[in-house]
């Protein structure tokens, strides 16, 4: 059989598989002798949008160099299409192993976390955000090994003009959405752990931690819906395990742990202990959260009789997201559901104006007008503090005015009432 031999150098062999941009195809380069992987642009080049970001899917994924993300060798045109030459990971994505088994247990979803997270964390120090974190994007290969792919709708964090979808969209797998993606702000490293998260949860029960009939749907869960811990889906998962995730889940991004955080403390085998609190946001020099006390293999608590953990304040567990916008949330227009299970959707979001900053600490919502309130809610000894201050003072200054020496009356002082000229009973207050 006749095959072709694209851009006079690779020689494709069979096709993987297709995506919403591409189909991939099994290839051999044949200058250095080597299979790769090639994804070739569905149809043309003339939709420029398409185009670009099939070229920044190249140049953002050829910025990283690591283990656990599928590297990028080659970029560029042929016969009017464009083309993406890939490491090729001989295996099968997460999806398909989800789909064999119906759910995977908690070792080998813990290597999942430490290894996925480990790339996504390379992936953040570079600036970059993948925004599409979901089973079909993790490929496994003959070992086990995980890689992170498709870097198709990563963007650069600090680069608000490389926003290729139209304005007003944003596009991701609702299953997988963090909340405050859902609610229209911009995507940030925080947002690639929530995902990260749900699809760990997923791997673990089978089941995403949230599902409903419709897209709009899902997103107001990941808004303001608490996922059921898998302890009580009957899941044979470690308390420690399940608190970190749920940590993971957590509504607001700056609660969440970083993704180094999530590789240090799965790599370190603290998962297998039992339930800790996560550490408040550490400086970077501080120790990763792997002190957790490890608890033998044979001396686990028994999943069945652990206790779910009470969430800590402010901290680990879940909390109730923000009460729902006055808004209503905007209309969902679903696509076609993804070959890597989800609901693959882009939805219409009203423009929200990019603030400066960086990742998690640029997220709008978190300093908007519900500020305090969060502050109250997520520091309570710290406002009672300022609130017990507060209230002194203005004793004191009331004080002051009262019993100056100018004011200061055996009589009870009296409360001035402004009186109306003829209003009847005008001194009725006395
Ligand atoms: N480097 C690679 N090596 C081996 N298989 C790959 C590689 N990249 C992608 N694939 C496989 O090719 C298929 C299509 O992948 P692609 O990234 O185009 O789409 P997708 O991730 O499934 O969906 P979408 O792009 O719509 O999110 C998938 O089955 C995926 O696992």
């Amino acid at each position: 059989m006749h095959r072709v031999l694209v851009a006079d150098r690779y020689r494709l062999e069979s096709p993987i598989g297709r995506g919403a941009m591409g189909e991939v195809w099994r290839a051999t380069d044949e200058v250095l002798g080597r299979p790769v992987a090639m994804k070739l642009l569905l149809g043309d080049d003339s939709d420029a949008q398409t185009a670009a970001r099939f070229r920044l899917e190249g140049q953002t994924a050829a910025r990283l160099s690591h283990p656990h993300v599928v590297a990028v060798f080659d970029f560029g045109a042929w016969e009017g299409r464009f083309y993406l030459v890939m490491e090729l990971v001989e295996g099968r994505s997460l999806a398909q192993e989800l789909a064999a088994a119906g759910s995977l247990d908690a070792p080998r979803v813990a290597a999942v976390a430490a290894q996925t997270a480990a790339g996504l964390a390379s992936a953040h120090r570079q600036g970059i955000v993948h925004r599409d974190i979901k089973p079909g994007n993790l490929m496994a290969d003959a070992d086990g090994t995980v890689k992170l792919g498709d870097f198709g709708i990563a963007r650069f964090v600090d680069d608000p003009a490389a926003a290729l979808t139209q304005a007003g969209q944003i596009v991701g797998t609702s299953l997988y959405l963090a909340p405050e993606r859902a609610l229209g702000q911009p995507a940030g490293p925080a947002s690639d752990v929530y995902s990260l998260g749900c699809v760990l949860y997923q791997l673990l029960t089978g089941r995403p931690p949230f599902h409903a009939d419709t897209a709009t749907a899902i997103l107001y869960q990941h808004i303001d819906t608490v996922p059921v811990p898998p302890l009580r889906l009957g899941v044979d998962v470690p308390p420690a395990f399940e608190n970190y995730l749920l940590g993971m889940l957590a509504k607001q991004p700056e609660e969440r742990p970083t993704a180094q955080e999530v590789a240090d403390w799965f790599g370190s085998g603290a998962w297998q202990g039992r339930a800790q609190w996560l550490p408040a946001s550490a400086p970077a020099a501080a120790p990763a959260p792997a002190a957790a006390p490890r608890v033998p293999a044979a001396g686990r608590v028994p999943a069945a009789a652990a206790p779910v953990p009470a969430p800590a304040p402010g901290r680990t567990a879940p909390v109730p997201g923000p009460a729902r916008p006055g808004g209503p949330l905007p209309t969902a227009a679903p696509a076609p559901a993804g070959p890597a299970g989800g609901t693959g959707t882009t939805y219409m979001l009203p423009n929200v104006p990019r603030q400066g900053g960086r990742g998690r600490r640029a997220l709008p919502a978190q300093r908007g007008a519900g500020g305090a309130r969060q502050f109250v809610r997520r520091r309570p000894r710290v406002a009672s503090v300022i609130a017990g201050s507060v209230a002194f003072f203005s004793a004191v200054l009331i004080g002051m005015a009262l019993f100056s020496p100018d004011s200061t009356s055996t009589e009870t002082p009296r409360v001035e009432i402004a009186v109306t000229p003829g209003a009847p009973g005008g001194d009725a207050g006395r």
